[in-house]
């Protein structure tokens, strides 16, 4: 675990980017599911119209095809009594109306009508004839007479009952039926009106409930159609043969109600979801976020810039480089250490990631800087894991030919000593790195576990004395012994030394009289941004041209 502990693993947002993920995730979520219930809302109303349409329109064919077998069996009816050439009302003619009322089961009866009255029937003679109203209707088609409705007895034993009576114009044979034949379709929707009507004449030939005297215009020249009109839903069909058309209507309230009902049920489903969306909205917004997460998401937000520490010659003062160091200024404002960052996405995998960033920044802030600097050098940290992959050495060929005016010589790669776990493998890629002409430093030296007798076999330029022996100078510490050690072991080896961390002149003093090349500390300069460090850098060599040098002398 690292001693940063659980700030190392997860991060907290900061109120702001709470409330930001909230607000956003709610509102996709939001818009998300307002589309959804709106789609189904849509789909539901959808399928109980075609539900309320369909139920009308499978009555009002049935009706239309009751009328149609009516009317054919009443034409039929009427053509054999007639055909058959007997005296109308003749005893032979009697039995014909006998037998022909048999044949046609949607009959009640046929008959013979003269001079307004019906004088015989299937039922027998009807002596001086039964007195009839007057027709209310003349066809076109077929040239049939509709008589009104009547009540009749038609025989003794039977009860007056209505019947219609349709009579052949010019020739008095005549079909008795139920004027409710054509509607005695089964319904189990007592509001449902039925019936037909006559197009022509927009008389209504029978029905079982209201019927809207407009209805035939909306029907125009159609075979069928459906709509809904003042708060009933209509179903019209027209027969091809015959000059009427059947209706079926409900009242549209049941259909609307239900509609209200699915609406209700879609929103109260919304809500539940939407209940849901946002606990889960809250959850997510307050969850913390892996660091690692966070990283990744930084890099893509270009959250990360880079600062440089100048690297002084302690002789003479001069700044001979910068080390790159990367900083991490979130949205907010909110600024992460690297110590924290960089052990993190080392851990998580993210740490290519960050040095190919580090090479892409210092690329853009080192653009065309060291035509005018060849001698200077900006350092750049690799973490230990890279160093011990091969690849390093072709991302480090790509990232210095990208960097106008630059040569690898004006770069120093700082690899930890932690990065000498597999001293073999790092000892290959070091060289390798060195073959390239970048020059190598081992940085933190003293804190790791690296053994002097390879350190020898090393390929390397520069050791870097860790900041907690520079500490150590002048105080009774141990450590104190150990820069000595690290001075005279460098020596031998013949690498250079930069002092880490030098906070004091006392400290800067005590290592240039140790023969220590360049050190980097806040005694010099804090890290600085390039703008600042290449505008010090001008100011120094106009200064060093023309003035005193403005650097510290130690
Ligand atoms: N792999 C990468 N590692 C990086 C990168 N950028 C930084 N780092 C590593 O993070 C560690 C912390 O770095 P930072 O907070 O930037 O601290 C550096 C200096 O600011 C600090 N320093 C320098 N002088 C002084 C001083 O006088 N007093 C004082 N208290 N601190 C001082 O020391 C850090 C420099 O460390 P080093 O790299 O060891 O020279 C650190 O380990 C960085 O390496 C990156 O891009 N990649």
């Amino acid at each position: 675990m690292h001693p940063l502990g659980h700030y190392v693993r997860a991060f907290n947002r900061g109120p702001i980017g709470r409330i930001k993920a909230f607000v956003s995730s709610a509102l996709i979520g939001t818009l998300v599911i307002a589309l959804l219930a709106g789609v189904a809302f849509h789909y539901a109303s959808n399928q109980i119209w075609n539900a309320a349409f369909g139920k009308l329109n499978a009555v009002g064919v049935e009706v239309l095809e009751r009328s149609e077998r009516s009317s054919d069996q009443i034409r039929a009816a009427i053509r054999d009594v007639q055909t058959q050439g007997a005296l109308p009302c003749s005893p032979e003619n009697l039995a014909l109306m006998a037998q022909t009322n048999l044949k046609y089961g949607q009959l009640q009866g046929v008959g013979y009508v003269a001079n307004g009255r019906l004088m015989c029937s299937s039922y027998g003679s009807h002596g001086a004839g039964i007195p009839l109203p007057p027709p209310r209707y003349q066809g076109t088609s077929g040239n049939l007479m509709m008589l009104r409705d009547v009540n009749l007895s038609l025989a003794s034993s039977i009860e007056p009952q209505p019947v219609t009576i349709i009579t052949a114009a010019g020739n008095g044979y005549s079909a008795i039926l139920s004027p409710t034949l054509p509607i005695d379709v089964f319904i189990n929707d007592r509001d449902m009106a039925v019936g037909t009507v006559i197009y022509s004449s927009n008389e209504i030939k029978a029905a079982r409930g209201g019927v809207d005297p407009t209805w035939r215009t909306r029907l125009g020249d159609s075979k069928h159609t459906q709509f809904v009109q003042n708060h009933r839903i209509v179903s019209l069909w027209r027969s091809p043969r015959y000059d009427y058309f059947a209706f079926a209507a409900i009242p549209d309230d049941e259909v609307r109600a239900r509609i209200r009902y699915a609406g209700l049920l879609i929103l109260s489903c919304a809500a539940f979801a939407m209940a849901v969306l946002l606990l889960a909205a809250a959850r997510s917004a307050l969850r913390r976020v892996p660091l690692s997460e966070s990283i990744r998401d930084a890099l893509w937000r270009r959250e990360f810039h880079l600062v440089y520490q100048p690297v002084v010659e302690l002789k003479t003062g001069r700044w001979v480089g910068a080390e790159a160091l990367l900083r991490w200024r979130r949205s907010t404002g909110e600024q992460v250490r690297p110590d924290v960052f960089i052990s993190v996405a080392e851990e998580s995998g993210v740490i290519e990631e960050i040095t190919d960033h580090v090479f892409e920044l210092v690329t853009a802030d080192m653009a065309g800087f060291f035509e005018s600097h060849p001698h200077f050098h900006v350092a750049i940290n690799v973490s230990s894991i890279e160093i011990q992959s091969p690849d390093v050495v072709s991302r480090l060929t790509k990232f210095c030919a990208g960097v106008t005016g630059a040569n690898a010589r004006n770069f120093v790669i700082e690899a930890t000593e932690r990065s000498l776990i597999d001293p073999e493998k790092a000892r290959n890629i070091m060289e390798e790195i060195r073959k390239l002409g970048f020059a190598v430093a081992i940085d933190d030296f003293g804190t790791g576990y690296s053994s002097l007798c390879y350190l020898q076999t090393l390929s390397t330029d520069y050791l870097k004395i860790d900041k907690s022996f520079i500490d150590a100078i002048d105080t009774e510490s141990v450590k104190n012994d150990v820069v000595l050690h690290i001075i005279a072991l460098a020596k031998d080896l013949q690498l250079r030394l930069i002092a880490e961390g030098v906070e004091n002149a006392a400290q800067a003093t005590y290592l240039r009289d140790r023969g220590v090349e360049y050190a980097q500390g806040w005694h010099f300069a804090k890290p600085m941004t390039c703008r600042e460090l290449l505008s010090s850098l001008g100011r120094q060599t106009a200064e060093s041209i023309g003035g005193p040098n403005p650097s510290r002398q130690p």
